[in-house]
């Protein structure tokens, strides 16, 4: 009975896969104008529709799994520090009272706070490549949601920099709303090329995973899968916007497929599940990003939050005070200092 569930299960997915697998063009948008939407190239390819089964079925089970797969706890001993102390760790019911408190409290707009988190993302990935983007490639996964939008303007910033950023979308442009939306369409009104469907080009110096951050709802399925695998296969390093993409931050639960991260660039304040030893190895060197949380409301929120950000707006963190954390790639020392990060991934 099971057996045929998974199987109908897989069958459906492996349909939503298949179609979100059309490769659905370009949209390199006209420079000038107002800001909309540009019409997708139409697609005449005729066998544009078949079905991808490769990575449907695993997902199907992934489900079907997540009901008796116990909850992973994280390791009690453990904790995160910054130069300037022990930092408190946050759920994503946490995550999500500091977005709300943000918005409705103090006025703060979640553009404003992906704003900053896209401009911290960038300045990350210019410090991995040695100190310099120019002439660089960089290929960015963007997911849909606010993970997703930060994604965007991350490529947005590195293109202004003088990469060469290829940015790959989850879906199709209209599946993009809000803030995300907001993002995709300055890039489409700069005429910055956006593309879609089937896997980005190999090469690139540096990957992105703007995929999925705190929203995961379960093992990912569907084109953001097959996004995963492509990029854990790849030569380049990556980094991992907020968490790797396929890890549930609260309990550290690790999906299949998750992303396998160089660096990780958390906003705010890390994730609870970061202190589970089975996530660790996934994060690679872990980066903590100021997006302009006031400590007014940690303070509220009762989170005993030191002042992390006093020196740089982007801090290395470690699971020991004194060293860093065993097998976790060197983390730069200062925000100008460009040391490059090297993978430490195994694909
Ligand atoms: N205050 C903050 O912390 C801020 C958070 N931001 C970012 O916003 C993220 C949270 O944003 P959201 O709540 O929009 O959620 P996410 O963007 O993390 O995830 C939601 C998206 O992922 C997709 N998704 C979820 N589970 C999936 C699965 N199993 N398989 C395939 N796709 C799946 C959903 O369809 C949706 O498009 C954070 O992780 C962070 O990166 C920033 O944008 C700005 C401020
Ligand atoms: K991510």
């Amino acid at each position: 009975m099971t057996g045929l569930l998974v199987s109908v299960l897989g069958g459906v997915l492996s349909a939503v896969s298949g179609w979100l697998a059309v490769p659905w063009g370009d949209w390199a948008a006209a420079g000038t104008g107002p800001v909309t939407a540009p019409q997708p190239v139409p697609d005449t390819t005729p066998h544009s529709f078949s079905v991808d089964l490769r990575f449907a079925t695993p997902a199907a089970e992934e489900i079907m799994s997540m009901q008796t797969r116990p909850p992973v706890h994280p390791d009690p001993g453990t904790a995160l520090y910054a130069s300037a102390g022990p930092i408190p760790t946050v759920t994503t019911t946490q995550m999500t009272e500091v977005d709300r408190a943000m918005v409705e409290d103090y006025g703060i707009s979640l553009l404003q706070m992906m704003e900053n988190a896209g401009r911290a993302l960038a300045g990350q990935a210019r410090r991995q490549l040695g100190g310099s983007v120019m002439g660089q490639r960089i290929t960015v996964l963007c997911g849909a949601g606010h993970n997703g939008g930060g994604g965007l303007v991350a490529a947005r910033r590195l293109q202004d920099w003088g990469a060469q950023v290829e940015v790959t979308l989850v879906r199709h442009p209209d599946g993009y709303h809000g803030v995300p939306q907001h993002q995709l369409r300055i890039l489409q009104a700069l005429g910055r090329s956006v593309r879609g469907g089937g896997l980005p080009s190999s090469g690139a110096a540096l990957i992105i995973d703007a995929l999925i951050g705190y929203g995961l709802n379960s093992a990912p399925r569907g084109h953001a899968a097959d996004l995963l695998h492509w990029a854990n296969h790849q030569a380049a390093p990556i980094l991992a916007l907020d968490t790797p993409s396929g890890i549930e931050v609260s309990e550290g639960q690790v999906f299949q497929p998750a992303i396998h991260a160089a660096a990780t660039l958390t906003l705010a304040l890390p994730k609870r599940g970061f202190l589970n030893p089975e996530v660790q190895p996934l994060l690679g060197a872990l980066l903590l990003a100021d997006i302009g949380v006031p400590p007014e409301l940690y303070l509220r929120m009762g989170l005993k939050v030191p002042g992390i950000f006093a020196t740089q707006e982007t801090v290395p963190l470690s699971w020991h005070q004194d060293s860093g954390h065993p097998g976790v790639a060197e983390t730069p020392a200062h925000q100008d200092d460009p040391a490059p990060l090297n993978s430490t991934r195994t694909a």
